[in-house]
């Protein structure tokens, strides 16, 4: 079983990921890893600490000589803002952050809750999920994502969006500029104008995943539905607080004729990932009953705005429990840019586990051919 956790403070010295379950035989690169680091620290509206830090991953265990062995994978990113052991605490915990239920839960300070609960742990869950991607590709699986809508407006999609090859190239291009809303200037000012008043925006990112085979998921019990964990996975990534698959939340709200996907046949896509069953919409967004259906794997994910507030909410002092301003430490305005790469690292681990719990994980050898045999097999069914 393919699974991760990750450990470090914000301001704390280091930020880990521990792998676990990922297959030997896979000769990876630190560059890839790295490039996805810098993809997540760009997006315009960010705070001054991404002047500080210059995230790269250092691969700790599990590689040698460039080739997983099987062992656990250790990825770390070292926090330049290491000053944890300078700072105080809040006295008044800020409105949409876990800093009043935390400090009550943890019968403690609202600095640990913070320095743990802050999205700067994503950077290690970026990591492992550029490690992720490079397994993938060797199944031809690729996974890209971009910001669709931002402080409740529309963003023009690129008009490339379904060709996968110019997608991941404008991606695997450091910060893919044209998927950025920095690049487009009326949604700079709208950041700008945003940030001048003290307030913040969110906004949905969309990932896709093409090319995953038939069968990952399943859904014959309820935690192993690929669906699940992927809106879990996705959920759990700071201020995230909706996800869809495909239609999503519109599907609710049209009949059946309008939502499900036609099933075709088309001999000539047979040696295709679809294995020749075409489907002339892709409402399900690639998953039925937890499990992916051949199509492309379609996730949205709502961004709340940022809970620091420069013009702060009314919070209570935790010490003389008087109304007062909540506590103002420096913050970002905007990080939608951000989630969409950290989303898009998130999914690709969950496909990363699913294609392991399918094909086995001991070796990437075994697991191309594990994976080949299905195929073959598939196709005659
Ligand atoms: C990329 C990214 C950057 C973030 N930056 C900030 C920030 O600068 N200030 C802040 O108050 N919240 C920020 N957040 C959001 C908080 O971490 C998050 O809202 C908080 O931990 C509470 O968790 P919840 O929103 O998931 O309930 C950021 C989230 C993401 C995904
Ligand atoms: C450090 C990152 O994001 C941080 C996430 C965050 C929060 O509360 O979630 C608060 C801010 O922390 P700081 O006060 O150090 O500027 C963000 O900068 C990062 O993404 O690398």
């Amino acid at each position: 079983m393919l699974r991760y956790w990750t450990a470090g403070e914000s301001h704390g010295k280091t930020l880990l990921a521990m792998i676990d379950g990922f297959p030997a035989g896979l000769t990876i690169d630190e560059e890839p890893i790295n490039r996805e680091l810098a993809r997540r620290q760009g997006g315009y509206g960010r705070g001054g600490r991404q002047r500080i830090e210059t995230d790269k991953v250092d691969v700790m265990t599990g590689v040698w000589k460039g080739m997983t062995l099987g062992s656990p994978i250790a990825l770390q990113v070292i926090n330049r803002d290491y000053k944890l052991e300078r700072l105080e605490d809040l006295p008044r915990p800020r409105p949409g952050h876990g800093d009043l239920t935390g400090a009550i839960k943890f019968l403690g300070p609202i600095r640990a809750i913070l320095e743990r609960a802050s999205a700067r742990e994503t950077a290690v869950r970026v990591a492992a999920g550029a490690l992720a991607k490079q397994l993938l590709a060797e199944f031809d699986i690729k996974v890209y994502g971009f910001v669709d809508e931002l402080g409740g407006v529309a963003i023009e999609r690129p008009e490339n969006v379904d060709d996968v090859e110019a997608m991941v190239a404008k991606r695997d291009e450091s910060i893919i500029y044209s998927l950025n809303p920095a690049q487009d200037p009326a949604f700079k000012e709208l950041i700008d104008k945003t940030g001048k008043a003290g307030d913040t925006l969110g906004g949905i990112v969309e990932v896709r995943v093409v090319g995953a085979p038939f069968g990952l998921g399943t859904h014959a019990q309820w935690e192993r539905k690929l669906d699940g964990k992927l809106a879990q996975a996705v959920m759990a990534v700071q201020a995230i607080k909706g996800v869809e698959i495909g239609m999503g939340f519109e599907a609710a709200r049209l009949p059946g004729s309008q939502v499900h996907d036609p099933i075709h046949y088309d001999p000539m896509q047979q040696e295709s990932v679809n294995l020749g069953y075409t489907r002339p919409t892709n409402n399900a967004g690639g998953l039925e009953a937890g499990m992916t259906n051949g199509q492309t794997i379609v996730v949205r994910a709502a961004k709340k705005p940022i809970s620091t507030l420069r013009k702060p909410l009314e919070s209570v002092n935790l010490e003389t429990k008087e109304t007062d301003a909540a506590s103002y430490e420096r913050s970002d305005v905007c990080a939608v840019s951000a989630a969409s790469v950290i989303v898009e690292s998130v999914v690709a681990f969950e496909i990363a586990v699913a294609l392991v719990d399918k094909f086995g994980g001991d070796s990437l050898e075994e697991m191309k051919a594990r994976y080949q045999l299905f195929l073959d097999m598939a196709r005659k069914r």
